[in-house]
């Protein structure tokens, strides 16, 4: 697949995610924390790729959210659902869901969403997921005592490519992969003619070396797992409070409970790494390290240990110089050295002993290192006590050679255990993650009662439009607990009358969040709902206040295209007669609900005009109604679901029957027969 066919990605993107390891499998999972490991693609913008693909796999350009009122509801959906989500990645990643005319794309959605209301939301889970993150990939590190080498020039591009890690030499012959050898601690050649090479050092001749990155540089993947350590631990942690709850995560689907990988395995692997990508706790490496980086500083206490016994020695001696001696120090100048040889030689010769003693417990020195390191002392006698320089530079590059070979191993061997854990704990983390987007749609399910609606196709089960029962809008203003349900199902073009303050308001709301859920796949608030699958959402929100020419003009002009616009739309029409004088208004509204009548289309007009409107209409104009009971106490009494073919009376026809009744009389008596 071309990456730039996908809706949103263009060149500059497409280039960015070339960048993954296998760019189009990654962009169509739509695995938003693997899209967004490309350079310079945050997560949001992964999420709009991962739409985009999703868009392109089912075939899906249409734009199912026509308006603004439209798009304003999706994105209230979306904070609603965002809102029970704990970490950053399932925000970003609930946006990949979005309101679909397609079948198959609406299925793949209500799966995820059946499966995840199935969901039981665990304190404790959430509380594990506040540290989850998707994995990261570390800055490449440079190991500067290892190189490549080979003699071809397109290997050599090849694994400056694949190895930025390692500098790629170029060689010619045996001579130079042994100047190598020299300047590098190991050499690997890349090249089969080299096969059978006899050098010196640590040079061996592997031709699969760029296949088998985690042999040739094991500091990639061990910067990647050190970097990436309280991700994998949260992720762990997720796991085992998931499974501890009776809700494990095994989101393969195939009812195996057990994490992708082996969490104490991975916990071991962990420990034996260090932030920065180094080896953690092997005695024997920190041993070297520790030689190595005190050598001097042993060095120096060792002789001032034999300085002490020799000054001790000496002060405690009285020490007779013959005359010829005496004349040769003063003479000529000679060193008091030569008289240490001769009268305090046992004395010095411990001095030395407790010298080279301290230096082999101080660095804690094994017998063969011990050994190198007795040479540091004991050369020609002197005070203070000398050491032989070229000596320690010795023992230093043996214990610096012995503590890189260590290391080397234990990196190898610890990079071949996490060689086959990267796959796994990458899943761990994504299954986690996801885990985090399932709950927050379980949550939201059981928040505002929801049920997974019935999306059916133009022409499938018994009626096109919708129909919500039990519906409760966790939109409005008042407490979730407080919302009255509301049953209202329609097919066709309809009026909606009502009360002020009835709910015609709320009920669109209702209507526009419930069918774009159901379009997105996910759970509506509501006992039970039908929703047609709609190809256009229009819903327009009520006017403020009568609109000047040119606005006049604009809308006419948008509602002339409404009505020229293709089958299976839902249009949802708030107190159209705001914009215009109330004579005019209800013309206008009686020729679009004609004209979409006429059409496969459902749609609700709230209107106050709706008894003009029906007279202004050439067809028989279906009218619904939202009834107020009657007023108690000043208060109106509502039935806030509507009436079917019931034009509702007006607030202002109840407040004249209600005082036709209190007072009588012929006034209040003729009003309410105006109406
Ligand atoms: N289903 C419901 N349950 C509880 N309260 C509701 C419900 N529907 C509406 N309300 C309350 O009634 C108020 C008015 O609702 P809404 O604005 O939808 O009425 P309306 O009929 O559109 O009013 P108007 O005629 O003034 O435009 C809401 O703010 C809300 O407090």
């Amino acid at each position: 697949m071309e990456l730039e066919a996908i809706p949103g990605v263009g060149a500059k993107t497409a280039a960015a995610l070339r960048e993954l390891d296998d760019p189009t499998a990654t962009v169509e999972s739509g695995d938003v924390a693997a899209i967004a490991r490309a350079p310079g693609v945050n997560e949001a913008r992964a999420a709009r790729i991962a739409r985009g693909a999703i868009r392109r796999r089912h075939g899906d350009d249409g734009r199912v959210l026509a308006t603004d009122r439209a798009r304003e509801l999706y994105r209230e959906a979306i904070d609603l659902l965002r809102e029970r989500t704990v970490t950053d990645y399932a925000a970003k990643r609930l946006e990949t869901f979005y309101p679909s005319a397609s079948a198959s794309r609406i299925d793949e959605a209500q799966a995820f969403a059946a499966a995840a209301t199935a969901r039981d939301p665990d304190p404790a889970v959430r509380e594990a997921l506040a540290d989850c993150a998707p994995l990261s990939d570390p800055p490449t590190v440079r190991v500067r005592d290892r190189c490549l080498a080979t003699a071809d020039a397109e290997t050599l591009a090849r694994a400056e490519a694949e190895v930025p890690e390692l500098s790629v030499e170029t060689v010619e012959d045996a001579r130079d992969v042994s100047e190598l050898g020299r300047s590098y601690a190991s050499v690997i050649v890349l090249d089969e003619s080299f096969a059978g090479l006899d050098v010196e050092g640590d040079v061996v001749v592997r031709p699969d070396a760029l296949e088998t990155p985690a042999e040739t540089v094991p500091e990639r993947l061990l910067a990647f797992f050190a970097e990436n350590r309280e991700r994998l631990e949260a992720a762990a942690a997720v796991h085992e409070a998931a499974a501890a709850a009776g809700d494990p995560v095994s989101a393969d689907g195939d009812g195996d409970a057990a994490p992708p990988v082996d969490l104490d395995r991975l916990r071991d692997a962990l420990s034996r790494l260090d932030d920065d990508g180094t080896i953690a706790g092997d005695a024997e490496l920190d041993r070297l390290t520790a030689a190595v980086d005190d050598l001097d500083a042993a060095v120096s206490t060792a002789a001032s240990v034999a300085d002490d016994r020799l000054r001790e020695a000496i002060r405690e001696r009285d020490v007779t110089i013959e005359g010829t001696d005496f004349l040769s120090l003063v003479e000529q100048g000679a060193r008091v050295d030569s008289l240490l040889d001769r009268e305090l030689a046992d004395e010095y010769d411990e001095a030395v002993d407790a010298a080279r003693e301290h230096l082999a417990d101080a660095l804690r020195l094994e017998p063969e290192e011990a050994e190198l390191a007795e040479r540091v002392f004991g050369g020609a006698p002197s005070f203070p006590v000398d050491h032989d320089e070229s000596a320690v530079s010795r023992l230093r590059t043996e214990l610096s050679a012995a503590r890189d070979r260590r290391a080397a191993t234990l990196k190898a061997d610890l990079a071949s255990d996490l060689g086959d854990l990267r796959e796994p704990a990458e899943e761990l983390v994504r299954d986690a993650l996801e885990l985090d987007v399932e709950l927050a749609i379980a949550r939201f399910a059981r928040d505002f009662d929801c049920t997974l609606p019935e999306v059916v196709g133009p022409g499938e089960g018994s009626s096109s439009g919708f129909r919500i029962e039990g519906g409760r809008s966790p939109l409005l203003d008042v407490d979730f607990a407080a919302v009255e349900p509301v049953d209202y199902a329609v097919s066709g073009a309809t009026l909606l009358s009502g009360v002020n303050s009835g709910g015609k308001t709320s009920t669109l709301d209702l209507v526009a969040l419930v069918v774009v859920l159901a379009q997105m796949g996910l759970p509506v608030p509501a006992e039970s709902a039908t929703v047609e699958r709609f190809e256009e959402v229009h819903y327009y929100a009520k006017s403020q206040g009568t609109l000047d020419a040119g606005a006049f003009e604009a809308t006419l002009r948008d509602f002339g295209d409404l009505v020229d616009g293709a089958d299976g739309r839902l249009v949802l029409v708030d107190e159209l007669e705001s914009i215009t004088e109330p004579g005019a208004s209800a013309k206008i509204i009686a020729g679009i609900l004609e004209a979409l009548d006429e059409q496969d289309t459902t749609a609700v007009f709230v209107s106050h005009l709706a008894r003009e409107i029906r007279d202004a209409a050439d067809f028989a104009v279906a009218v619904d109604g939202i009834e107020a009971a009657g007023l108690v106490d000043g208060e109106l009494r509502v039935n806030r679901s509507p009436k079917k073919g019931h034009l509702a009376r007006s607030t202002p026809e109840l407040i004249v029957e209600k005082l036709a009744d209190d007072r009588g009389g012929e006034f209040y008596g003729d009003l309410l027969e105006k109406f």
